[in-house]
């Protein structure tokens, strides 16, 4: 019989000698201005290449309508990318912001705009309410531009507390989010 490896790593940051599991997480990124399968490549490229983060799949690139933003805005490229990581929540948002930073995003108005935009969404099952990073995300539940892709990678995702991505869609209006065929986001 084969022994499968035990999930866990020695807690490096805190050098208590503690372990931290590995977690699979869902992160959602989207752009509207410039190049924006230029800056999704980037940022799956950013988040592969951070230490303790493993990208596992990357979903298609899906154009969408702009959800709650100024009329006029242009339409979004979207993509979800799963990793596994044995990120802290807080530093894995930390990372976050800084590959939206990395790509210039200027943070302006709400919902203004934005080069690049880097959700985590859920981190296994972790809960966080605090002033920077609230877990599961909360609007992510109600975002075609999330569940779509996120479906297409994960059909056994869920949202602690909401249910199982594939039921949540049905409960909203996906004709806004459309499969772009002719892009690719690669490894
Ligand atoms: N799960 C999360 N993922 C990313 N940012 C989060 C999360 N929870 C809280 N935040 C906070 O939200 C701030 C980013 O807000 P931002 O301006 O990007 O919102 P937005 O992307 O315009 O809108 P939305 O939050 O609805 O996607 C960050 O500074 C971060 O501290
Ligand atoms: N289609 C679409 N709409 C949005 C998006 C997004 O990524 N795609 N992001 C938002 C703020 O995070 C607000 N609205």
């Amino acid at each position: 019989m084969t022994e499968s490896p035990t999930p866990y790593v020695l807690d490096a940051d805190t050098m208590t000698g503690g372990m931290r599991p590995i977690r699979q997480g869902v992160i959602a990124i989207g752009s509207n201005l410039g190049d924006r399968h230029a800056r999704l490549q980037g940022a799956v490229s950013a988040l592969e290449d951070t230490p303790e983060v493993q990208v596992v799949a990357i979903s298609s690139v899906y154009e969408t309508e702009p959800v709650g933003a100024p009329s006029g805005s242009e339409k979004f490229l979207n993509a979800v990318v799963l990793i596994d990581t044995t990120l802290t929540v807080h530093t894995l948002l930390d990372r976050a912001l800084a590959i939206e930073d990395a790509f210039g995003r200027e943070r302006s108005e709400p919902n203004a705009p934005r080069t690049l935009d880097v959700d985590v969404i859920v981190v296994g099952d972790r809960v966080a309410d605090d002033e920077s990073l609230q877990l599961p995300h909360p609007r992510a539940h109600e975002r075609g531009f999330v569940l779509v892709p996120w479906l297409e990678v994960d059909p056994e995702g869920q949202i602690p507390g909401q249910g199982f991505v594939a039921d949540l869609i049905g409960d909203i209006d996906t004709s806004g989010v459309v499969k772009r065929e002719d892009l690719e986001i690669l490894l």
